[in-house]
């Protein structure tokens, strides 16, 4: 059958990109995107903010929801402090197939644990499957729609501690009002808009970071 748009990304990772450098992988994602075919990567200019967030937070423990082809993954692991490691949950396999080998491709899967499955099953087993107390940092870029139920099974959980930083992707377009509406009137979440832009298009868009008060 036909190949699928991050299988096309993959052999373009592996044809201009440095096996290692995982700045060439960056670099050689953009670049499909820009020329090639347009994918829902978190991009250069919103990648730049997640990248002064992780480096702001420097977090030991790290949750992605949305892994898709990996580039947030990347953009977030070669941050990382040596010997942290940070959890991606991916629900389609297909993508997490490509995933794990751009993040294999950029040296990053020592520091990386890819998880298939639902955030909506998989949160409730973090503490038990990974022994993960709170997590530090999350950043969500999965169904919009999950986004708010996932945040209240992060309370629910005890996932989150006082200071916990929570960066979500997309919070303009395609958008998540309830979730938006939820951390800004919350007063357990300290909120903050960052404009920017869909990721390779000029339409707004945006990352929203909540601060967890405890
Ligand atoms: O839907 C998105 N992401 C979730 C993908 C499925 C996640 C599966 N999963 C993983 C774990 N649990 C569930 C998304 C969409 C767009 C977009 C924007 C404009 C447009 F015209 C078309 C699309 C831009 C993004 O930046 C996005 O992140
Ligand atoms: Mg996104």
């Amino acid at each position: 059958t036909r190949s699928t748009r991050p299988q096309r990304m993959l052999k373009a990772v592996q044809k201009n990109g440095t096996k290692g450098n995982p700045e060439s992988v960056i670099s050689a994602i953009d670049y499909f995107c820009k020329h090639s075919e347009w994918a829902m990567n978190v991009g250069d200019e919103k990648g730049s903010i997640l990248d002064s967030v992780v480096t702001e937070v420097n977090p030991s423990t790290v949750l992605e929801l949305g892994t898709y082809c990996g580039y947030s993954t990347v953009r977030i692991a070669r941050l990382l402090s040596p010997g942290t490691k940070l959890i991606t949950l991916e629900f389609n396999p297909v993508n997490a197939a490509v995933a794990r080998q751009i993040i294999a491709y950029a040296g990053l899967q020592d520091k990386v644990i890819l998880v298939e499955g639902s955030s909506g099953d998989l949160i409730p087993q973090m503490k038990e499957r990974f022994g993960i107390m709170t997590f530090d940092f999350i950043f969500l870029d999965h169904w919009k729609d999950r986004y708010l139920p996932d945040i209240k099974l992060f309370e629910e959980c005890g996932l989150l501690r006082k200071g916990s930083v929570l960066l979500a992707d997309n919070v303009i377009c395609p958008g998540t009002p309830e979730y938006l509406e939820y951390v800004r009137n919350s007063p357990r979440y300290e909120s903050k808009y960052y404009p920017a832009h869909l990721e390779y298009t000029k339409v707004e868009d945006g990352l929203e970071k909540s601060v967890f008060l405890g």
